[in-house]
């Protein structure tokens, strides 16, 4: 019954463009681990996730455990993650730094396996990911162009395809080059970077120049409650919705009072033990899960059944990722009808990756479901030779303590709350 033979977790770096955000600017490269379980029919499920040393401690600690398990036995595999999370965290505390609860770690570290197995699962049965997830609620699944402020290259390397945006002009040159070439129909903007005002500004041009695409914009969290009230009467009518404001359940909530615009997060409601306050004071509109730290695919659709329990929207966050993620984020997105928004990814910005091309496209800013069995798509092997040989060459181990990849440049790094 596709009995675990072998995992293997694959440590990848991959070039990442200077991408700015309230921390500061994006590494030249970007890590993530891949898994591959390896069965007894042959059958390889592939998983992928964050791959910073901590993380990669964690999903080695768990890989040998699985060994000998079916890959349908996902209730007994997400068991033994919680059992070897533990023991690493009672020998290892640091090991958990940065996640609020141990349950969280326990998700987090479960995502990718269950991913890897459901891909099994699939190529077993000759199924998609998407049938196993309760089947197409649609057949292709709507992105938002994520345009960044950014410099045109990191220093010394050449400038990357989409330039310099360091300015409302440069912001919407990004996002026509972006709509030209994926055909994107919404617009989110990574904001905190520059004073409000100019992001403002930007968002105003954005909407100039596209009347009819939905605009989101997101500075994560780096603003007061006063500028974050503030933006929000600037841009009421102009936004689908403002994301992650401010810090905080509280703090978003003393936005959302004053309001019409609707309040997103990705930052504030990060786990189900969070939801309960989040309804109570009414502090967001929308939820965009994330199947990294949500406790995988199954797990967010049961998060979107309380979303729409509470009537919150729902909508899908990235982080730098690779095309196994992409796979798992359309087969997810396509299996949840709840999961309205146009999703975000960072796939437009990965000039590498670890898949075999072909199976990922965009066609009119939307990712067709792939259509092979399990995720649809195949490893590249040589490919990831090659990225796991620039993994150990670049010399980057971790992210931050907010969970970026970033080199912090004075000038570029806002003190976080003093707007
Ligand atoms: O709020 C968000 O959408 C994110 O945190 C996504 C990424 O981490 C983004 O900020 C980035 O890549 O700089």
């Amino acid at each position: 019954m596709t009995i675990i033979r072998d995992v293997v977790v694959t440590p990848v770096a991959f070039r990442d463009p200077p991408l700015l955000n309230a921390a500061g600017v994006h590494q030249p490269y970007a890590l993530r681990s891949v898994i591959q379980v390896v069965c007894d029919d042959g059958v390889v499920g592939l998983g992928e996730t964050y791959g910073d040393d901590s993380v990669l401690a964690r999903l080695r600690a768990i890989a040998p455990t699985l060994v000998g398990r079916s890959v349908f036995d996902l209730n007994g595999i997400r068991a033994t993650v919680e059992a070897v999370v533990s023991g690493v965290a009672a020998r290892d505390p640091d090991r958990l730094t940065g996640e609020a609860s141990q349950s969280r770690a326990v998700l987090s570290a479960y995502a990718p396996f269950e991913v890897a197995c459901l891909d099994a699962q699939g190529k077993a049965l000759g199924v998609r990911v998407v049938d196993l997830l309760g089947g197409p609620a649609r057949d292709t699944v709507p992105f938002a162009a994520y345009l960044f402020y950014k410099w045109g290259g990191h220093p010394g390397e050449p400038p990357d395809a989409f330039g310099p945006a360091l300015d409302p002009d440069g912001v919407v040159a990004q996002a026509r080059a972006m709509v030209e070439r994926y055909g994107f129909r919404s617009i989110k903007l990574k904001g905190g970077v520059f004073p409000p005002e100019q992001e403002v500004t930007a968002i105003r041009a954005l909407r100039k120049a596209f009347p009819d695409h939905p605009l989101r914009l997101d500075p994560n969290a780096a603003w007061t409650v006063e500028t974050s009230r503030w933006v929000a009467a600037e841009l009421d009518g102009v936004l689908e919705y403002l994301e992650d404001p401010t810090p905080g359940i509280a703090g978003m909530a003393d936005v959302a009072r004053t309001t019409r615009v609707p309040l997103a997060t990705n930052m504030c409601v990060v786990a189900f033990e969070h939801l309960p306050e989040a309804v109570k004071r009414d502090a967001i509109d929308v939820l965009l899960c994330d199947h990294h730290y949500w406790g995988g695919l199954r797990l967010c659709q049961a998060l979107a059944t309380m979303c729409q329990t509470f009537g919150i929207g729902l909508s899908m966050h990235s982080n730098t990722h690779l095309g196994i993620s992409l796979a798992a984020m359309v087969h997810l997105a396509a299996a949840t009808p709840a999961l309205a928004y146009a999703c975000d990814t960072h796939y437009p910005w990965t000039v590498d990756d670890v898949v075999q091309p072909g199976a990922l496209r965009f066609v009119d800013g939307s990712v067709p479901v792939p259509e092979g069995p399990g995720l649809g798509v195949e490893l590249d092997h040589d490919a990831l030779a090659h990225l796991h040989d620039t993994y150990l060459r670049c010399g980057i181990r971790r992210r931050d303590d907010a969970g970026y990849m970033r080199t912090v440049r004075p000038d570029f790094a806002p003190p976080r709350g003093s707007w």
